[in-house]
């Protein structure tokens, strides 16, 4: 039995509905085709939203969207001003309403920064970034009630745990929407929106994405669930039919302030407000809290773990997914798991152990809301997911890869899998950090890839508003001090700009080593100072190469 989403459409139900609906996919944008009008007034009321003295009357205004940027406001939206780390959103209100706003929410602070008073309703709320994501939930019809809805958080594994989802309801012929860091798709073909690297959207966008999901045919939609989602309300209004637990490393602590907070931020996800049940890997040391807090809170939880036979675990009656072998050598990677109704084998696309544990997690949440296994499991054998140990070809030249990885456990897990297929070469590892990210993560970055690489070759990331040279010290420094701690030789290296650093690992590698460039993976761009500039990885791996070997002619 595959578990059906609520068919009853909200108040502003896309597709399909009686009235004045307008067709606003002409304009561009985050936005369903077709929404209904929404009445402000009854948006006050569901949001209980407070209205300042002499503000113009609600009633007969129409909503039709949801913005909280002015650059993004389409005629007919309510505006939200949010507070933000740099200015307030409410200061952009006039520009919202000369876009067409036809209404604008925001905080106290925002409302006295409300230059003039704005010919169109002011509402006030005292959390507008939760009183958005209802206001969108509501104005796009409560598209989630209509799907099935999967998220995945956790440090690392949230990207390619929602590829091998996806993959695997498709391979049911389920419709799929995906939302995370590689973009926004309904069965592999996007949703094109103006976006960097941000995993999950704000809530205004995820509901437009959700309602498009619905209008363009998916069932069923997986999604990352970011620990600044969670915190910043930006999947509020959703409750997952199931929410899953990767791992918990090192990350964001710039944003969060503490792992502890960081961990919290994530566990909120394992709560009756957020899903109803939960798929949590209990190899992680956090797994078992999780357990602990899910059981009390009454969901229906699950567990896995890699650890060849089920391992009892507190909160006895929890259903155990655990992988019983692979074989690291075939491709695809020979499975064989255990569910709670048996054992099941199958092909898997993705090397590694950890991608054993993310399709382990990706079967667990499917069975759970009653897919079948052996039919979704066949759609894993030819996952790829794009910039994760991806090969790069270098004709007769080293083996080269481009990962994704960009924490300390990320390194430390990818770079194991590299080292097992080595052999007789040196591991090669081009690295570095981005900027306006947690800056105490970097040292530890570069000792993880000292520690299981021959050569670390540091170098620029994203840098961001940052100076370059400052982020690589940080790095370099960690890897210093872990080379020293080896009890065999590793060179560390300055490779300053990436495209040189990708140049001089080529320069230094014998046929027989393995080149690693890590933390850009997918990303086609490099942000330097507001600036993204064309920047390829894989690219610079080819034409480095290329330009090696017509030096060497
Ligand atoms: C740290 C963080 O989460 N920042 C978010 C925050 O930005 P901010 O506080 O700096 O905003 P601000 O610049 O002060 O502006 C305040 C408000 O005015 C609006 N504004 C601003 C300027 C203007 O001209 N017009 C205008 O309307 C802004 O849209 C905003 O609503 O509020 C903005 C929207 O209100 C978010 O888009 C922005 O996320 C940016 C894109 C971001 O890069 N976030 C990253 C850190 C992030 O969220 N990462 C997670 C983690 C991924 C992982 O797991 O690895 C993710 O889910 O992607
Ligand atoms: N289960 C896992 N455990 C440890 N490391 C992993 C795991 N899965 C993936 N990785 C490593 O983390 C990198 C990022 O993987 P992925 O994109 O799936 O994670 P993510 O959680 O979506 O990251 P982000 O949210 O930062 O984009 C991979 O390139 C790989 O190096
Ligand atoms: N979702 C992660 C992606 C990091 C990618 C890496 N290339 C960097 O710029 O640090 C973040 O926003 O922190």
């Amino acid at each position: 039995m595959v578990m059906s989403p609520d068919p009853i459409p909200g108040p502003g139900a896309p597709a399909g509905s009686v009235g004045a609906v307008s067709d606003r996919s002409a304009a561009g944008g985050l936005r369903p085709a077709l929404t209904q009008p929404y009445p402000l007034d009854r948006l006050v009321e569901v949001l209980g939203a407070a209205r300042p003295d002499g503000a113009v009357e609600a009633s007969g205004v129409q909503v039709r969207g949801v913005a909280f940027d002015n650059r993004q406001v389409l005629p007919g939206d309510l505006y939200i001003g949010l507070p933000g780390n740099r200015t307030h959103g409410a200061r952009f209100a006039a520009e919202a309403v000369d876009a067409g706003a036809v209404a604008v929410l925001t905080d106290l602070a925002g409302a006295e920064l409300l230059t003039a008073s704005p010919d169109v309703p002011v509402l006030l709320a005292d959390d507008p970034r939760r009183a958005m994501a209802t206001a969108a939930a509501e104005v796009y019809g409560r598209p989630a009630t209509r799907l099935i809805m999967l998220a995945v958080t956790g440090t690392n594994g949230k990207t390619t745990t929602c590829d091998l989802l996806a993959a695997g309801l498709r391979a049911t012929g389920l419709s799929c929407g995906v939302i995370g860091t590689l973009g926004y798709f309904v069965d592999g073909i996007e949703i094109p929106a103006q976006r960097t690297t941000v995993t999950t959207p704000e809530s205004a966008d995820v509901q437009a994405l959700l309602a498009i999901m619905v209008e363009r045919g998916a069932q069923a939609v997986v999604m990352e669930a970011s620990s600044h989602a969670l915190a910043l309300g930006r999947v509020d209004e959703i409750v997952y039919d199931v929410g899953a637990f990767t791992n918990l490393g090192r990350d964001h602590l710039d944003f969060h302030g503490t792992l502890e907070a960081y961990f919290e931020a994530k566990a909120q996800l394992f709560t009756a407000e957020r899903s109803r049940r939960v798929v949590i890997n209990i190899d992680d040391p956090r797994g078992a809290e999780l357990v602990t807090r899910s059981t009390a809170a009454g969901l229906d939880v699950a567990t896995t773990s890699l650890a060849g036979q089920p391992v009892p675990m507190a909160g006895a009656g929890t259903d155990q997914y655990a992988c019983l072998s692979y074989d690291p050598l075939s491709d695809p990677v020979a499975v064989r798991i255990l569910t709670p109704t048996g054992e099941l084998e199958f092909g898997l696309g993705l090397p590694g152990s950890y991608n054993v544990a993310n399709a382990l997690t990706a079967l667990a949440m499917l069975d759970r809301i009653g897919i079948d296994l052996r039919q979704a499991s066949a759609g894993l054998s030819e996952v790829a997911v794009p910039g994760r140990l991806e090969r790069v070809e270098l004709a007769g030249g080293p083996r080269a890869y481009v990962d994704f990885a960009h924490t300390p456990q990320a390194i430390r897990s990818v770079l194991a899998e590299l080292r097992s297929v080595t052999r007789d070469g040196r591991l090669i590892t081009v690295v570095g950090c981005g900027g306006d990210r947690d800056p105490a993560k970097r040292g530890p970055m570069g000792a993880a890839a000292a520690e299981l690489s021959d050569l670390v070759i540091i170098t620029d990331d994203n840098p961001r508003t940052e100076d370059p040279d400052r982020i690589r010290a940080a790095a370099l420094a960690g890897a210093r001090e872990q080379a020293d701690r080896q009890d065999r030789p590793v060179r560390i290296v300055d490779g300053r700009d990436r495209s040189r650093a990708i140049r001089l690992a080529l320069a230094e590698a014998a046929p027989q080593d393995v080149i690693a460039v890590l933390g850009k993976g997918h990303e086609h761009g490099q942000e330097i100072n507001g600036t993204v500039l064309a920047f390829d990885d894989a690219e610079q791996l080819v034409s480095g190469w290329q330009d090696r070997e017509v030096t060497a002619s």
